[in-house]
């Protein structure tokens, strides 16, 4: 049985958290950090430890970490949670745009025998794209669309007036570099397809805010000497968070139990 802690319990950590009381099997979940003691206030108290203080979280002893809080909690916790020997599933992807960070916990996975293990989370392709890139990829393109609410709260908002919007808009084009610094809780899946592929320099971004659509939509085109993927994902977003889709925690939870099942399939 592996034992699981999470941090963060905002739309995708409860959805994670669900996945324990009643599918997953052979791990059970520990200890929860949150960010704000307010939060402890609405929760009712299942069998995990949930805490805002991460001393009393990292004194428990865990086979997993899972952060699904935000580019700026795995780079305060990450490299701690891999130093204690877990493996470290992450969400944030977009974070190790910074390589310093990429470097440094690659550097604590391989010292503490744990792993840093990135699923597919809201994006599809990527154990095609990365087996491709054993050989020569040619160019690894992804365009994002998402419904006008979920931009909310990002430049996009300044940019254009999201609820009069009648036909899609460009809001972004450049590269993934660029789209992960400038969505960081919206295309965390242009750096998932980056460290798949290209990198972050070479990976070509188009982001759209999208009246016309009900879920967040990504399409992959990547080209190499395999031959080629085109590939479009539509992913129900979270009521209580449109810029995020169920897909991340199945996938997570996935992730998780390749950890501990006899088969792995689709890697
Ligand atoms: N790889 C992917 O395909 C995707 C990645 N994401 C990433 O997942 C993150 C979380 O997404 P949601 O759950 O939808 O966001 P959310 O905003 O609903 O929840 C985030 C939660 O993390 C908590 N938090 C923030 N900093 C924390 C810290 N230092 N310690 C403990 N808790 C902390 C917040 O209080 C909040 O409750 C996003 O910010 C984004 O970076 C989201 C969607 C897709
Ligand atoms: O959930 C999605 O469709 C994608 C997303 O928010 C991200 O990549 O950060």
């Amino acid at each position: 049985m592996l034992n699981v802690g999470l941090i963060g319990y905002g739309a995708i950590g409860q959805d994670i958290a669900s996945y324990f009381q009643d599918y997953l099997k052979g791990a059970r979940l520990k200890g929860i950090l949150v960010r704000s003691p307010d939060k402890l206030r609405n929760l009712s108290q299942e069998e995990w430890m949930i805490t805002h203080q991460p001393d009393e979280f990292f004194a428990n002893k865990y086979d997993v970490i899972i952060e699904a809080a935000g580019h700026h909690a795995l780079e305060t916790y990450g490299v701690q949670a891999l130093s204690t020997g877990a493996h470290l599933i992450i969400v944030s992807v977009g974070a190790l745009r910074d390589g310093h960070l990429l470097q440094l916990l690659k550097e604590t996975a391989n010292s503490n025998q744990s792993k840093l293990i990135i699923p597919s989370s809201a994006i599809g392709g990527l154990d095609r794209i990365t087996a491709a890139s054993i050989g020569r990829l040619d160019s690894v393109t992804l365009t994002t669309r998402k419904p006008p609410q979920a931009w909310k709260g990002t430049f996009v908002e300044d940019k254009i007036d999201l609820a009069a919007l009648v036909e899609p808009v460009c809001v972004f084009e450049g590269n993934a570099n660029e789209s992960a610094r400038l969505f960081p809780e919206s295309v965390n899946v242009s750096a998932a397809l980056s460290l798949a592929g290209q990198g972050f320099n070479e990976t070509k971004v188009k982001v759209y805010a999208d009246p016309t659509i009900e879920k967040n939509k990504h399409e992959v085109r990547a080209v190499g000497n395999f031959g080629s993927i085109t590939l479009e994902v539509q992913n129900t977003p979270f009521p209580e968070n449109p810029k995020s889709s169920y897909i991340v925690s199945m996938s997570v939870i996935k992730a998780l139990e390749n950890l501990f099942s006899p088969i792995v399939i689709g890697i």
